[in-house]
C-alpha cells in the first residue's frame, strides 16, 4: 500500500443524545452498518466522509438526512479521533446533536438503537469503543462500556 492510500479520509459522525427536562443526558444512538459496507453489520454513530468542498457540519447534515431521513440542530464539536483499519486511515469528528426533526427511516436497511452504557448491542465497530469511553468519563460511569 502506497503512502497516499494512509492519508486520513474525514468523516463526520453524530452522537444524538436525548436530554430529560434538566437538560442531564441520557440515551444515545446506535446504527448498524448495512450489508455491502466494510465491517457490515458492526454497531456505529451514524455519519459518513466529507465530500470535497464540504465542512464537517455539512457532511453530518447531509448524511443524517441521507441516511436516517432526519433534519439535525446545532451541531456541537465534540471529539476528533484517528483509527487507523486495513482499509483505511480515518480522521472521526464527533460531534454531539441535541435537536433533530423527522422521523427515523432506516434508508440504507440498517438498524438503529438508542443505548445507555453499557451498551447491549454487538459487535460495536473499533472507532465507536472510544465514545463510550468519553461518555463514561463524562457520566462517572464504571464498568464495561459494551457487552461482548
Ligand atoms: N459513521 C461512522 N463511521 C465510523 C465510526 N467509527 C469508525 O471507525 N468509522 C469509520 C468506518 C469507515 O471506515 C468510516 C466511515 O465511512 P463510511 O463508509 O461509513 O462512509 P460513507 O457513508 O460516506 O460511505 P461510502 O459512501 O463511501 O460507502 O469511518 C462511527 O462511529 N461512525
Amino acid at each position: 500500500m502506497s503512502e497516499t492510500d494512509r492519508v486520513p479520509v474525514d468523516v463526520a459522525v453524530g452522537v444524538l443524545i436525548e436530554r430529560d427536562a434538566s437538560g442531564r443526558e441520557g440515551r444515545f444512538l446506535l446504527t448498524s452498518r448495512p450489508v455491502g459496507k466494510v465491517y457490515a453489520g458492526y454497531w456505529e454513530f451514524p455519519g459518513g466522509k466529507l465530500e470535497q468542498g464540504e465542512t464537517v457540519e455539512e457532511a453530518l447534515r447531509r448524511e443524517l438526512h441521507e441516511e436516517l431521513g432526519i433534519t439535525i440542530g446545532a451541531v456541537h464539536d465534540w471529539k476528533i479521533e484517528l483509527m487507523d483499519y486495513p482499509h483505511a486511515r480515518v480522521r472521526l469528528h464527533f460531534c454531539k446533536v441535541f435537536e433533530w426533526s423527522g422521523e427515523f427511516q432506516m434508508r440504507e436497511q440498517q438498524a438503529m438503537a438508542w443505548q445507555q452504557l453499557p451498551v447491549q448491542v454487538v459487535p460495536v465497530l473499533p472507532g465507536t469503543i472510544p465514545v463510550l469511553e468519553w461518555f463514561a468519563a463524562e457520566r462517572a460511569f464504571a464498568g464495561a462500556t459494551h457487552a461482548g
